[in-house]
């Protein structure tokens, strides 16, 4: 599992903030994340902006690198594939 925050450009929008204040709500908090990401066992975690393109392609190239080694610890772990030898 990667963990993923949305939408980060909001963290600095007055009026989403204002929003939240007026409804007593604060935006979550990296406590909150971490706490969050142990409970998912995320392998991390990262946040980005869709809108301001900032940080989705490092976030592509974090769950693919993730996917793989996750993938060849699964393989290391079933042992030796056995293959048919030609001979
Ligand atoms: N401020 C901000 N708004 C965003 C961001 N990404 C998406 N939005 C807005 O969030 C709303 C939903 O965006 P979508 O791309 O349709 O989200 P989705 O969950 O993929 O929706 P579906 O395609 O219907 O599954 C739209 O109003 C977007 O403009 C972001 O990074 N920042």
């Amino acid at each position: 599992v990667l963990l993923v925050g949305c939408k980060t450009d909001l963290r600095q929008d007055q009026e989403v903030l204002q929003r939240l204040k007026d409804g007593r709500i604060e935006p979550v908090s990296r406590q909150q994340v971490g706490a969050m990401a142990r409970q998912v066992r995320a392998v991390s975690y990262m946040e980005c902006s869709a809108r301001y393109q900032d940080n989705v392609g490092n976030i592509f190239v974090t769950a693919c690198n993730a996917a793989i080694s996750a993938a060849r610890r699964r393989q290391r772990k079933a042992g030796p594939r056995r293959v048919c030898a030609i001979l």
